[in-house]
């Protein structure tokens, strides 16, 4: 089968966007590893596509696939991505839209300057949501986000690490680090992924605070590994930021890819992030079957 793409990033974070505002391609998960694949198909850390609205009061339908083929509820650069393309592609001239993902309606919306923000929704931070199983487990601090210690493997000298959980539509578990450049990114990423305390499995952010309104961020997403940006990774990292008492809203996020800014102000009201949202090529691809 032939399949029409475009290819996108937003700060670095990259994506095959496809059509399905004329009917579905069905495509499995192994058809969503192959595009995502960077030898063998298009290379992506996200597959998007774009479906008609589901219903009164949405304009669009947004559905996400990691590069692992596995979809996901939610994808902070991705919704800038998404906004873009249908813009682009002609789908609507709204300046604003209203979009459904499995995580629930996000807002994303032009600025005079090209940046798209989206309202990405209020963050969860009861465990059982995330989810996290906190089960004989005390919070280090009285903050909505634990923080929890967790240990990385079950060796006495396994690492360590004191983590705020919470979820942005997607699971997200944080850390404070002293640098991020020298952060153990590769060595710890996989093993949070991986922790059995989070049965859908976690995005792991490693944050490294300047100054209450600076940061910089990597982060090891779940079913992509290190990407150069995470748009739901920066908004968790503020949010946790703010809730431990280091940051003050609007912060500006400084990843590999580009910079995001989060903007948040407190329990029960939405994240918004502000970013960039490029287009890069189009093109066509046979996918096997
Ligand atoms: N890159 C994204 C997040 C994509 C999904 C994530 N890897 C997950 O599994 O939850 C972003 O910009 O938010």
């Amino acid at each position: 089968m032939r399949i029409r793409f475009t290819k996108m990033h937003g700060a670095g974070n990259d994506f095959v966007v496809l059509d399905e505002t004329r009917g579905r391609l069905g495509l499995h998960a192994d058809q969503y590893r192959f595009l995502a694949d960077r030898h063998f198909g298009v290379g992506a850390d996200q597959i998007l596509t774009v479906r008609p609205s589901t219903g009164p009061g949405v304009d669009f339908e947004y559905v996400i696939h990691n590069a692992d083929g596995g979809e996901v509820e939610q994808c902070g650069n991705g919704a800038r991505c998404f906004f873009q393309y249908v813009r682009e592609h002609g789908l609507t001239d709204k300046a604003a839209l209203r979009v459904h993902t499995a995580a629930g309606v996000i807002a994303p919306a032009m600025e005079p300057d090209g940046r798209v923000t989206v309202d990405m929704g209020a963050p969860v931070f009861e465990p059982a949501r995330v989810p996290f199983d906190a089960a004989g487990l005390s919070p280090q601090g009285e903050s909505l986000v634990g923080p929890w210690k967790l240990a990385l493997g079950t060796e006495a000298d396994s690492p360590t690490v004191e983590l705020a959980v919470l979820s942005m539509g997607n699971p997200h578990a944080v850390q404070r680090v002293d640098d991020v450049d020298s952060a153990p990114v590769a060595a710890q990423g996989p093993l949070i992924e991986h922790h059995p305390r989070f049965p859908n499995r976690v995005n792991a952010g490693f944050l490294q605070v300047l100054d209450r309104r600076h940061v910089k961020l990597r982060v090891y997403e779940r079913g992509a590994g290190e990407t150069l940006a995470c748009g739901t990774g920066a908004c968790a990292a503020v949010v946790g930021g703010i809730q431990q008492g280091w940051l003050d809203s609007p912060v500006d996020v400084q990843t590999r890819g580009g910079l995001l800014t989060i903007a948040w102000d407190g329990p029960g009201q939405p994240v918004r992030m502000t970013g960039p949202a490029q287009t890069v090529f189009e093109g066509e691809i046979d996918i096997p079957a």
